[in-house]
């Protein structure tokens, strides 16, 4: 089975094209479930290893270019992916499914999206943001302050000092899985300023259950939380994620129009054997 391995500023996807059908019938072919099939897939050392699998797919409507599956690496399905829908246009755009300009069908919405610099960059235009308010909760006897909203996929975000040596995953955990987030949880950011217009992210993911190299939704919600509550001052913001990259965010002030940019990196071609799956 042909994948395609990519990654969205360290935000890692495995990618298939089921086109015609062809995952559904390797994974029937196995005897899994589609959701065992995506854990056993990301997983690393026994799988190819990512923080989440793509299936590309026909578009419900012929005026879109394709539509996709998105799944975290636990085979939870998420209705968005910001760096996942970077890596998934790029992934288009080689295949020869689309061209530079590009519509596809997510859980979230169509998502419109342009191809830069032959792939190795990608700017996504997001559904529209909801559900801006701030948020206080307790967080191990302490009272934490904070700001959510939904870029596509819920995110929580708030300000810490020292975030190089902030205890993202496990106070990441806690706030992920925090009763007021119910149902379905929340990812978590954490975000220094560092000037006018630009901060610093660590976000720990819900459904890889760890902190990511990036997350491209969370960038989003951190640079609009980050600008409506007058931390930076200026559009574009810049987001320095964690494995470094740097994504571009740009929206308008009611938020009507919510812009990704960012680097694509496409890391290998692969086959996947059956056998992979009898471990
Ligand atoms: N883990 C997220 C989905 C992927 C988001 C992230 N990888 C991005 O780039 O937006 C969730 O289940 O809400």
């Amino acid at each position: 089975m042909r994948f395609v391995k990519l990654h969205g500023s360290g935000n890692d996807f495995v990618v298939f094209d089921n086109r015609q059908g062809e995952v559904y019938d390797f994974v029937k072919s196995l005897n899994l479930s589609l959701k065992e099939f995506v854990v056993k897939v990301c997983a690393f050392h026994t799988g190819v290893g990512a923080d989440g699998l793509i299936l590309i797919e026909n578009p419900e409507n012929y005026e879109n270019h394709f539509k996709w599956q998105f799944f975290n690496s636990d085979g939870s399905v998420a209705s968005m992916c910001g760096n996942g829908s970077r890596c998934a246009v790029r992934f288009a755009y080689e295949e020869g499914i689309v061209d530079k300009q590009v519509r596809f069908e997510t859980l979230a919405g169509v998502i419109h999206a342009e191809v830069l610099d032959e792939g190795k960059r990608v700017k996504v235009l997001l559904t529209k943001p909801n559900g801006l308010k701030d948020v206080s909760l307790r967080v191990r006897g302490t009272s934490v302050e904070g700001s959510f909203i939904n870029t596509g996929v819920p995110h929580f975000v708030m300000l810490v000092d020292n975030l190089e040596s902030f205890d993202v995953i496990s106070y990441g955990r806690e706030i992920r899985f925090h009763q007021v987030f119910e149902p379905g949880g929340t990812n978590v950011d954490f975000i220094k300023v560092n000037s006018e217009d630009s901060i610093s992210i660590r976000t720990y993911e819900r459904g890889v259950e760890n902190e990511t190299l990036a997350c491209g939704t969370g960038a989003v919600a951190s640079a609009i939380v980050a600008y409506k509550r007058g931390l930076v001052k200026r559009k574009p913001v810049e987001v320095r994620t964690k494995g470094g990259d740097i994504l571009r965010i740009d929206f308008d002030d009611d938020l009507s129009r919510v812009f990704l940019e960012g680097s694509v990196y496409k890391v290998f071609d692969g086959f996947l054997h059956k056998e992979a799956f009898y471990y």
